[in-house]
């Protein structure tokens, strides 16, 4: 059946809203009046709420971030599915059920929020414990300030709380406040490390605001659909004209210049590679725990008629291989 413009479509994300994540669905689709936003409590929720969900069309999930690097749960989802049974293969190439169709990318300006009013950075000394809320990711983006913190604190002690999300850290702060206020007045106070979003969406109070250790702090988010969804709405205005294309492959294990091999194809073909990552896997084959599988991203122009060979060499250097999308390239990763 096909669909008109006017249809509705869901694109899922991190949640609750407020997330960085649901600013990378955003910045995605705000030229578009027909799209739902829902969040999701997990990252792996939004590529099984994409899968199995027929009224689910799209995802926004995060890939790396400019500080800390890879988001890893990302990173394992995309390699878990590749390596699952069921997909399809065509020579030694996997054909999954999703497909990324964009990337986003988010500025991270994280800010320290409390859930109690007037509170100031100068206060949070008077406090026995200081319990901080945020997402995993974070910890590494706010390390250097998170120290500091704390050596103005002398006599307060810390706490970290790992949370699904920033915006769940600034909602979990709340909540603990609340018990917190009526068994022990005054000693403790919960805070969290998340966006602005958040904080105003919640009703929260910023105690500090861009208090990550480097300026310029990025997430990049890609935004995948089903692969057998043919249409997809116009990409947003900020796209240029080349594509990013990401590849991922493993290789024939005790093999030297096996990936060398592969990076040569790239090189004849004068595609040049952004990225290249790698990932342990265990193929539950062989009695070999210690396997990779590699990530690559390469810029192509579309007109290049050229893709088609270039595929099929790399077909013949690589046990198995799986491209993910060929998406333009955001003009925000030349800023
Ligand atoms: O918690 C959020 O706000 C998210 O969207 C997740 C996430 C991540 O997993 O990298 C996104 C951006 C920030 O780097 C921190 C957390």
């Amino acid at each position: 059946m096909s669909t008109t413009s006017t249809e509705k479509k869901t694109v899922v994300f991190l949640g609750p809203k407020g997330t960085y994540s649901h600013q990378a669905a955003i910045q995605q689709f705000s030229h578009l009046d027909t799209i739902i936003y829902s969040p999701t409590s997990t990252i792996p929720e939004c590529f099984s709420e994409l899968e199995t969900n027929s009224s689910v069309s799209y995802a926004a999930v995060p890939l790396e971030n400019s500080t800390n690097g890879q988001v890893v749960f990302s990173y394992d989802l995309l390699r878990d599915r590749m390596l699952d049974d069921s997909c399809t293969i065509d020579g030694h190439r996997i054909i999954p059920q999703l497909e990324v169709i964009g990337e986003q990318y988010v500025a991270i300006t994280h800010c320290l929020i409390s859930p109690v009013a007037d509170i100031k950075l100068k206060n949070i000394e008077d406090f026995k414990l200081v319990r901080v809320f945020s997402h995993p990711q974070v910890w590494g983006q706010v390390a250097k300030y998170m120290s500091k913190l704390k050596n103005q604190c002398p006599n307060t002690k810390f706490e970290t709380i790992d949370t699904s999300s920033t915006s769940d850290a600034v909602l979990r702060a709340i909540e603990k406040q609340k018990t917190d206020q009526t068994s022990q007045p005054g000693d403790i106070l919960n805070i969290a490390i998340a966006g602005e979003t958040a904080a105003h969406l919640y009703d929260a109070h910023i105690v500090d605001d861009a208090i990550n250790d480097r300026l310029g702090n990025t997430t990049r988010f890609l935004i995948l659909k089903k692969l057998d969804d043919k249409e997809y709405p116009p990409q947003p205005p900020n796209v240029s004209k080349m594509h990013v294309n990401l590849l991922m492959f493993t290789l024939e294990l005790d093999d030297p210049g096996s990936l060398v091999d592969v990076l040569n194809v790239l090189k004849e073909y004068s595609l040049n590679m952004s990225s290249i990552s790698s990932r342990p896997y265990n193929s539950g084959q062989n009695d070999r725990k210690w396997q990779y599988i590699f990530y690559i991203e390469y810029d192509s122009d579309p007109q290049n008629t050229n893709m088609k060979t270039f595929y099929e060499e790399i077909n013949e250097r690589c046990v198995k291989w799986c491209l993910w999308g060929s998406f333009p390239r955001n003009e925000k990763y030349y800023q």
